[in-house]
């Protein structure tokens, strides 16, 4: 079923009124460099949006939320994610340098609006130059949310030194607290190893603390409310994933994955779940509060459930991805990619010019799904090229 999205139709110049984003010289630079700039039908400019309007789509949505890809590398092989061989790493060379990274944040937040950041990878905690890259964000942007998505291998040596550089917070990807189901959704044998990371980030501070569970059918299904219990008993927030078409082996059925609504009949099984009164803000998660039936009186914690394919949100949707080689891709399912590498490496192609070509990769943003209607698993749905680890989950 097609999703409504009240917005001007494509290519209707958008209003640039009560943006929000960065103004004055720097934006301003950027808008008549934007202008001149592209000439392309159906581009942002075009279109008569400014560097002041930001990341904004034709259907509307502004993203705010960045999600920057540290590295396509990894040292976990999740079956719903990678190959259990692995894939071709990038050639250094061509990912993103932490300069770069630096830059590229710095143009999002000052000239487009960027309100978050989440860094993800593949596996950030693989870079070497992870805890600089953190420190140079923070110095440039001392109150931007910055949290990163890891699965937490390394955690226990780096949480200190990412705390002190200023990373505001972590979710940790854990799917199981069994270590044979661990190893076998993951192909390794490092239970211990991220419990030790979870450990670590809650004994520095860098909370709130989030769990991330993608549940496989007759894997981890049954382990549903002993993660949710053990999550809630540690003071962390447990998010539940549906498992989405994004894997290397092609393995995805809509009839295999488990729906939220599965989830939460048998988390309410063992707890009352009602929503949680917060806005959801454009939060992929929907938040209930937990309650166990033991103790219906005390909210013991929150749960979230990220229903990508059940239960879409493509129609609030507030994020812009960078991969690790530097290129904007709008939708996590999106078939074309941007390239903003080659012009932050090209000598005197400045921010403005930086910034309007990210424009122009939003604007173009589908609607959902990679498509013009939500439905991951229909017939028409084309599954990227890309698996979640080299886009950035
Ligand atoms: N379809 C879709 N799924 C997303 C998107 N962003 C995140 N997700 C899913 O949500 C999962 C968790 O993302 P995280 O960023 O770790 O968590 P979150 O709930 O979005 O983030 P916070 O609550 O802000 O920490 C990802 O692994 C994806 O499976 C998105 O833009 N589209
Ligand atoms: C791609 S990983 C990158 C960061 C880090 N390696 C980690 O695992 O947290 C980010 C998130 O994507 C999720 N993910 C990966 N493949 C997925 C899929 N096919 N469907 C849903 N979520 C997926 C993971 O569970 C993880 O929470
Ligand atoms: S989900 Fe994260 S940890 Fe697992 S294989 Fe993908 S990138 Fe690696
Ligand atoms: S599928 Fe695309 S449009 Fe929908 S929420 Fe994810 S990134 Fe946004």
């Amino acid at each position: 079923m097609g999703i409504q999205l009240g917005m001007p139709s494509i290519g209707s110049p958008p209003s640039a009124a009560g943006s929000g984003c960065a103004t004055g010289s720097t934006a301003d630079d950027a808008a008549g460099s934007h202008a001149g700039a592209s000439d392309a039908n159906g581009s942002a400019a075009a279109a008569g949006v400014r560097a002041a309007d930001g990341l904004l789509d034709r259907y509307g949505r502004r993203a705010t939320d960045m999600r920057l890809s540290l590295t396509d590398k990894c040292n976990l092989r999740c079956t719903y994610c990678m190959p259990a061989e692995g894939l071709d790493w990038l050639a250094k060379d061509k990912v993103l340098s932490g300069a770069e990274i630096v830059r590229l944040v710095r143009i999002g937040v000052d000239e487009l609006g960027v309100r978050e950041l989440r860094l993800t990878g593949g596996e950030p905690l693989v870079r070497a130059d992870l805890v600089d890259i953190v420190a140079g964000i923070r110095s440039n942007h001392p109150d931007l949310p910055i949290s990163m998505t890891t699965n937490g291998l390394g955690l226990d040596k780096k949480a200190q030194a990412l705390k002190d550089a200023g990373l505001t917070r972590i979710n940790v990807s854990l799917d199981s607290l069994h270590p044979d189901t661990f190893a076998q959704l993951t192909r390794r044998p490092f239970l211990p190893r991220v419990l030790a990371g979870v450990e670590e980030a809650a004994r520095v501070g860098l909370g709130l603390i989030k769990i991330n569970a993608v549940l496989m059918r007759g894997i981890n299904d049954v382990e549903s409310p002993d993660l949710l219990e053990w999550a809630v008993s540690h003071g962390f927030e447990l998010r539940f994933i549906e498992q989405m078409p994004l894997d290397a082996d092609h393995g995805w059925t809509r009839d295999g994955m488990i729906s939220a609504a599965e989830i939460r009949g048998w988390l309410e099984r063992d707890f009352i779940l009602t929503p949680d009164p917060r806005q959801r803000d454009g939060a992929p998660a929907e938040r209930w509060e937990v309650r166990r039936r033991s103790a219906p009186d005390v909210v013991a914690g929150i749960v979230g459930i990220i229903a990508s394919v059940t239960e879409p949100f493509c129609a609030d949707c507030r994020r812009t991805r960078i991969t690790a080689e530097g290129k904007v891709r709008s939708c996590l399912f999106s078939h074309e990619e941007t390239d903003l590498l080659e012009l932050l490496r090209t000598p005197g192609s400045g921010d403005a010019a930086v910034a309007a070509r990210w424009q122009d990769a939003m604007w173009g943003k589908p609607k959902a799904h990679g498509m013009d209607h939500t439905g991951l698993g229909d017939a028409d749905y084309v599954q990227p090229d890309r698996t979640m680890s080299a886009i950035g989950g």
